[in-house]
């Protein structure tokens, strides 16, 4: 949180009588109170600012309308606030007792002990004879404490996924079903339903809990060739949103696909060759939809594949294509099973019916449980031991501090003054997530592990 221009940041967890000013005109709207909620010792783990304003419509209209001139400010949906997944709630009570901070404060430690030998031997070293050994105790304080950061960075970034949400994007051809797929997921009509093919025609996305984690879903437009411009924006769209999602669901209609597969057209609604890429990235999922619709009317012979996870394999290509090669009927053609690599072995396909509600249990249970696998969430959970970066401003310190730590490790005894100077970055890195490092400190571990001046 930054507070602009001229305004002091409030003192901490302490009631305070100010001046509420538009941000924009400086107008003073109400004398009031605030209280600030520092992260991550607030409800919700992040800076809070609690304002207590008087009563009259007058004055409230006019804050929140301040608010909302501030960037990237919004009102919250009902029950926003308040609602955490429990996996939020487990990472945030292992934030609050201090499990997180208490592993960020070993580290530092580890670097000030280093630190401690290096300013000795430059400040003692010539003069007085401090035992031998020193710089090479230095050097390896720093490597375990340098090995301990990496492995922390090593977590695939599943405490922010675990804050921000984990990115789940919906695609498909029109009218497959994905809007009510959305629905569904929501458990509410956030999404337009229409038989009419391409009525989703942008990013429509939305938060929800998937099995206790924090999902940020969103429904894309239909893939398919269309003239219409607006269209042909939307389906853009959607293939970056796919792009960088980190998990996908591809929304097929059951009975089109095996129609098609009988008559060996492939997908023809969706001719691009994007559309190929995003169907064969590893972190897609299908959904085979409409099977109602199978089972009332009589498809034609050869009958139905059975095995939902056949038709999967069958809808992904064999090989590599060509950018601008969009020959639907590839698709058809099955893959070697063994070509494929081992995360594609494991089931990756659903059929439901969206309207009856049929097989909808089996897909919710499967992908909550892809969803923790995939993403570690049971390990995270689970250790106790290792702290959870759930900002990515503490990732980039650990990484500071990496990078100074290595510089360090490369210096030799001659080059004392430097080696020190890394050191001092390095514990400043780690300072910025538990608070500043200062002098003192340094001072303690000379003093404690030298006994000089005793
Ligand atoms: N019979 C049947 N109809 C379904 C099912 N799921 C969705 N539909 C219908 O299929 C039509 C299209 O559904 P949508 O959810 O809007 O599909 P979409 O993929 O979002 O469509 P676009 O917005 O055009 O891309 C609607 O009329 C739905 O009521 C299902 O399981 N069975």
């Amino acid at each position: 949180m930054t507070w602009v221009g001229k305004l002091r940041e409030p003192t901490p967890w302490k009631l305070q009588r100010c001046r509420i000013v538009h941000p924009e005109s400086g107008e003073t709207i109400d004398d009031g109170l605030v209280v600030h909620f520092k992260g991550p010792k607030s409800f919700t783990s992040e800076d809070v600012v609690e304002l207590h304003i008087h009563s009259g419509r007058a004055v409230i209209s006019a804050t929140l309308s301040a608010l909302s001139k501030l960037p990237t400010f919004r009102p919250a949906e009902p029950g926003e606030f308040t609602r955490q997944t429990e996996g939020q709630r487990r990472v945030a009570v292992r934030a609050a007792e201090g499990a997180t901070k208490q592993k960020f404060d070993e580290l530092r430690a580890g670097i000030i002990s280093a630190l401690a030998k290096v300013e000795a031997l430059i400040d003692f070293g010539e003069g007085e004879e401090i035992e031998e050994g020193v710089y090479e105790d230095a050097k390896s304080r720093a490597q375990k404490v340098l090995d301990t950061i990496q492995g922390y960075l090593n977590d695939h970034r599943r405490g922010e996924l675990l804050r921000s949400g984990i990115r789940l994007a919906i695609f498909g051809p029109p009218n497959a079903g994905k809007s009510s797929l959305l629905n569904f997921l929501a458990q509410r009509e956030a999404a337009i339903v229409t038989p009419i093919p391409g009525t989703t025609r942008d990013i429509l996305e939305l938060s929800l809990d998937l099995g206790g984690l924090p999902v940020v879903l969103a429904d894309t437009a239909g893939l398919r060739k269309t003239e219409d411009v607006v269209e042909r924006i939307g389906i853009e769209r959607a293939r970056k949103a796919v792009e960088s999602a980190d998990i996908s669901i591809c929304v097929l209609s059951f009975p089109e696909v095996v129609q098609q597969q009988q008559q060996r057209n492939g997908l023809d609604s969706a001719a691009s060759s994007h559309w190929r890429e995003l169907i064969s990235r590893d972190n897609t999922f299908f959904l085979f939809n409409k099977s109602d619709l199978v089972d009332s009317s009589p498809m034609p012979s050869p009958p139905l594949p059975s095995d939902v996870e056949t038709l999967r394999l069958s809808l992904l290509p064999s090989e590599p294509r060509q950018e601008g090669d969009i020959a639907d009927r590839d698709l058809t053609i099955a893959p070697k099973l063994d070509a494929l690599p081992p995360a594609a072995m494991t089931v990756k396909a659903w059929k439901v019916s969206l309207a009856t509600g049929d097989g909808t249990e089996e897909f919710l249970e499967g992908f909550a449980e892809v969803l923790r696998k995939r993403f570690g969430m049971d390990d995270i959970l689970s250790d106790a031991a290792s702290p959870v970066i759930t900002r990515s401003r503490h990732r980039d310190h650990l990484q500071s501090a990496k990078m100074h730590l290595e510089t360090f490790l490369e210096y030799g005894p001659d080059d004392v003054v430097f080696a020190a100077e890394e050191l001092r970055y390095a514990a400043n890195a780690i300072g910025k997530v538990t608070g500043a490092i200062g002098v003192e400190d340094i001072l303690d571990a000379v003093f404690r592990d030298f006994c000089i001046g005793k």
